[in-house]
């Protein structure tokens, strides 16, 4: 089999790199559960994805698996398919550990669940913080999700830390809101390197993409295909990847609604992170640097924006700080 041809790379604000497309490993289990059923698919998925020439894997301490992303990137690195500085491992951190006494042991905790001593890319998961504790949704006696109000620049503060000490190479947030972005923009001494928010064509996030480039901040582009199976999308009316516009435009460059949608987001100058335990899908994600979408298609493209959101995280309703 000839070698892969790794990813394309875009720059980020610190002067480190990032693959132009990632591997998602949410397994769409409700928030903080792990399904037995999904045990050992994120380690095949990303031995493939590496094999097929991913070169960026995104995963979660909320999604339980990081233990499989690690022995997938380590299995690699033996067989000498990779090597570690090949890879760009992103990680979060979740938000029960918003406290800054929490920060260095969460990191570490993430780094011995992957098996690896630095982490490329370490995210504040949510500007939401929750009560601080090992649940990751800790809850009241009335079910009630229970919140702590650290600030976001606190904990900024303490993964400026992580970077000092090479524990990870850079740091990002997700979930953050234009007003969120600027006041950690005014007020950091280490920049976020990527803002990780859902978008697809039908969340175009137009205006929050164009901040983020204007202030120097990627845009990593999750739930590219809507989440079709996760506990909170299920049931959405209008699935993404049977759009027939979307098909249509497919049609027109051989390629399926999925590769079109990738592409969309990468020439928009977002990073989507497809998820995909299946080897073909994988691979058909992956086939995207073989042609370019004209500009009449990326404007219908942009037409198909109904600003539906998939991922509403209804956990963090009611804190201060819930981005939407
Ligand atoms: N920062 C944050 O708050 C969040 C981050 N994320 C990250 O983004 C990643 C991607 O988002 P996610 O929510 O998982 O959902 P996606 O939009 O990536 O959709 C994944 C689903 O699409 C299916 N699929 C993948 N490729 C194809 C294809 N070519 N044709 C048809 N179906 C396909 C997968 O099935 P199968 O696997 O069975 O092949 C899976 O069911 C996550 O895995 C996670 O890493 C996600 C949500 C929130
Ligand atoms: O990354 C994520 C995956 O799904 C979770 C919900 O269960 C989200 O809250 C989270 O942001």
């Amino acid at each position: 089999m000839p070698a892969p041809r790794p990813a394309p790379k875009v720059a980020l604000n610190d002067g480190t790199q990032m693959p132009v497309i990632g591997l998602g490993t949410y397994q769409g289990n409700p928030l903080g559960k792990r399904l037995d059923s999904h045990v050992g698919q994120v380690q095949q998925a990303v031995m493939d994805a590496l094999d097929i020439g991913y070169r960026h894997i995104d995963g979660a301490l909320l999604y339980q698996n990081e233990e499989e992303v690690g022995a997938a990137v380590r299995a690699k690195i033996a067989q000498g398919v990779v090597k570690r500085e090949d890879v760009f491992v992103c990680t979060k951190l979740w938000n029960n550990s918003h406290h800054p006494d929490a920060v260095e042991r969460t990191c570490r905790k993430s780094l011995s669940n992957l098996g690896l001593d630095y982490i490329d890319l370490y995210l504040m998961h949510w500007p939401t913080a929750f009560k601080d504790g090992d649940d990751l949704t800790p809850k009241g006696p009335d079910g009630k999700v229970l919140f702590s109000s650290v600030d976001i620049l606190d904990t900024w503060r303490a993964m400026e830390q992580l970077v000092r000490q090479g524990l990870v190479r850079s740091i990002g947030v997700s979930n953050f809101n234009a007003a969120q972005l600027r006041r950690l923009m005014d007020n950091c001494d280490i920049k976020p390197v990527v803002n990780q928010i859902e978008c697809h064509p039908y969340l175009s996030q137009k205006p929050l993409l164009e901040l983020c480039q204007q202030l120097g901040v990627r845009v990593v582009a999750y739930s590219p295909f809507g989440s079709p199976e996760s506990d909170w999308s299920l049931g959405k009316v209008d699935r993404l990847l049977d759009d027939r516009t979307i098909a249509e435009v497919g049609k027109k460059h051989d390629k399926t609604p999925g590769q079109v949608i990738l592409r969309y987001l990468v020439q928009r100058g977002a990073v989507p992170i497809p998820k995909s335990v299946t080897k073909s899908r994988i691979q058909e994600n992956f086939n995207i640097f073989d042609f370019e979408l004209s500009a009449q298609d990326m404007s219908i493209l942009e037409a198909l924006n109904k600003d539906r959101r998939m991922c509403p995280f209804l956990e963090g309703l009611g804190h201060p700080e819930y981005p939407f």
